[in-house]
């Protein structure tokens, strides 16, 4: 049966043939070699252990979902990132796949120039070729989801990705995946709650799968989080960092959204 995952990979397969065609791979390998050099989101993202101002927040830059339809129109990417920034967040995330999530490597491009802390390149990471894009473009992680992968790609994306100066975001939903994830030697794990396959949400996922992720990786908690206390569940399960789409593009104030995920997280207890 085809799941929404296999789908979206389909269109981002064509979409990305078209733009090596336009740009071929040894042209992005060049234009990725001459890019500014990556910032550190593992140092970013890991200063959330242990860290008395709380967990980190991975906020995300998302126009619209397969699972949401439209969700914010976002003009002007760079802006909301800047004011994702002024709130605290310590990565910005931002979709760049266009069919589903209206995103492209423009944003990517304008959110890098417009903010100082690390971005990630957020898609469907499945060639060669989207890697040195994404360094090209300006992004410091990138995103390897391990449903999407065999184990052989994983590993050799992430010793790509590593050998770009980057970090991966290497995204699990089941013990089998972080399993998988893990023994590739991934840094920064993360738990989607959101099935990409039946685009299904369960907030207890994280606290399900949490105790699975070993505690020399940088965990990370995705999807699903509503506001100030979805943060703060998440932090007490021990997640280092959260990334939060829906709700911060749909909320009026993303200064003050990121600021509040913050502080709820402040007041996280013994974990
Ligand atoms: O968001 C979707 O509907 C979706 C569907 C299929 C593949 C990926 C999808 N989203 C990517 C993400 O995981 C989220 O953008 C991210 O974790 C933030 O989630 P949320 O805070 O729930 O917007």
């Amino acid at each position: 049966m085809t799941t929404v995952l296999d789908s979206i990979i389909e269109g981002v397969r064509e979409d990305l043939e078209a733009r090596a065609r336009q740009t071929p791979l040894s042209e992005m390998q060049a234009l990725a070699a001459s890019a500014d050099s990556a910032l550190d989101a593992h140092t970013a993202l890991e200063a959330g252990r242990d860290d008395p101002s709380g967990v980190r927040i991975i906020a995300e830059v998302k126009r619209s979902s397969p699972s949401k339809g439209a969700l914010a129109e976002i003009p002007d990417p760079a802006a909301l990132a800047a004011a994702y920034q002024s709130g605290g967040a310590s990565v910005i995330s931002v979709l760049t796949e266009s069919r589903r999530f209206g995103g492209s490597l423009s944003d990517l491009a304008a959110v890098r120039a417009g903010v100082d802390i690390p971005v990630l390149r957020k898609d469907f990471m499945v060639d060669e070729y989207q890697f040195h894009e994404a360094r090209a473009y300006g992004a410091d992680l990138v995103l390897l989801i391990v449903a999407a992968l065999d184990d052989r790609q994983l590993r050799d994306f992430l010793s790509l990705t590593h050998e770009l100066g980057m970090n991966a975001l290497v995204e699990a939903h089941t013990e089998e995946e972080i399993e998988r994830a893990v023994t590739v030697g991934s840094r920064i794990v993360g738990v989607n709650v959101r099935n990409l396959k039946t685009l299904d949400v369960d907030l207890n996922h994280y606290s399900a799968m949490a105790r699975h992720l070993p505690h020399d990786v940088v965990r990370v908690a995705e999807s699903g989080v509503s506001g100030p206390d979805g943060v703060l569940d998440y932090a007490r399960q021990g997640a280092d960092a959260v990334l939060v789409g829906e709700a911060l593009v749909k909320h009026g104030d993303p200064t003050a959204a990121v600021k509040s995920f913050r502080s709820a997280s402040l007041s996280k207890e013994a974990q």
